[in-house]
């Protein structure tokens, strides 16, 4: 599906939910002889020798020990986000491809979107657009009210990219930061945006009014708030997820909203996604759900494209690959 002449790439596929962009499609034929999944499986031998970089989109195609012993001449996997949960970096490093991503991309959208669901769930956003728009609603209450966010403590588990983002934008709210992460910042870039460490996980969930989990998915952090973790925060705090749903135990959680252990939940992510429509997370009110949208703007979904593009014609050109991921 392309100018044959042109390095093969693998997609997933061009529509549906893990397809690429389609907007998309025009600028990355004029680099590459896009190849999808489904071409590749259907005549793998005629496909496979010409296939030199794996586009990765929405986390597809999957990558496995299968598919890589098919492509013989396979360079780089450029993945779209930041995240690279989906990928097991050490079988890659095994067959000598290299890997990109692109953080820079998704910093700033993905830190809007916890700023919007930390802002909507402390001040019931979704409730109140269903109150005001229900055909039975009569007057409104004046006893319907939510958590004031100025001056509010925040506790941001994960200090990387996103996470300093939040906290820019935190203080813009005259919040006061706390943050975890595994290594500390810089005093200066801790001062620049107001933010305190907290080494102590506990000591951060049990001072925090809003509990922002920014953290990428790695073994140590799976299931990082559990029942534990839920039972040292505040009655009244709201727990908001914008990382992986896999940080969180979600049965712990659903129980923890229900009996009242916290207050509130905002979360772009869970585990599976989506939710099936008849899981009890859909049903409370105390919970603002989002379908996975950090990166779902229409310039950051264009710089991630254009990062993508750049990494593999750097990696197909020997030059240095921006935006690569160090394999150990
Ligand atoms: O960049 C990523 O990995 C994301 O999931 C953005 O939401």
């Amino acid at each position: 599906m392309g100018d044959q002449d042109l390095p093969g790439v693998l997609v997933s596929g061009l529509e549906g939910s893990y397809g690429i962009c389609e907007d998309h499609v025009g600028d990355l034929q004029k680099h590459f002889n896009l190849i999808t999944l489904q071409e590749f499986l259907e005549n793998k031998t005629q496909f496979g020798p010409k296939i030199q970089a794996v586009y990765i989109w929405g986390g597809r195609p999957a990558i496995d020990q299968e598919l890589l012993g098919s492509l013989p001449s396979l360079k780089i996997i450029a993945s779209a986000g930041v995240g690279l949960d989906h990928l097991d970096l050490k079988l890659i490093a095994r067959f000598g491809v290299k890997v990109a991503n692109t953080p820079q991309a998704v910093s700033n959208p993905t830190a809007d979107v916890g700023m919007a669901l930390l802002l909507a769930a402390a001040r019931r956003v979704v409730e109140g657009h269903m109150l005001a728009s229900a055909p039975d609603t009569e007057t409104f209450s004046t006893n319907w009210m939510g958590q004031e966010v100025t001056g509010a403590t925040l506790g941001l588990i994960g200090m990387g990219s996103i996470g300093y983002k939040i906290a820019q934008r935190a203080k813009a709210f005259e919040m006061k930061v706390l943050y975890h992460n595994r290594r500390r910042r810089k005093l200066e870039e801790e001062e620049a945006v107001g933010a305190t460490y907290c080494e102590s996980l506990d000591d951060l969930l049990q001072r925090s009014d809003f509990v922002l989990l920014a953290v990428s998915l790695t073994p140590q952090t799976q299931r990082l708030i559990g029942k534990r973790e839920l039972s040292l925060m505040k009655p009244t705090a709201i727990l908001i997820n914008i990382g992986r749903g896999l940080l969180v135990d979600q049965d712990a959680l659903m129980e923890a909203l229900q009996t009242g252990v916290i207050k509130g939940a905002a979360l772009d992510v869970t585990y599976p996604e989506p939710l099936p429509r008849d899981h009890p997370l859909l049903k409370l009110r105390n919970i603002v759900l989002t379908p996975h949208i950090g990166s779902a703007t229409h310039q950051a979904r264009r710089q991630m494209m254009e990062n993508l593009v750049e990494s593999i014609l750097a990696s197909l050109n020997g030059l240095p690959i921006p935006n690569e991921v160090l394999l150990k």
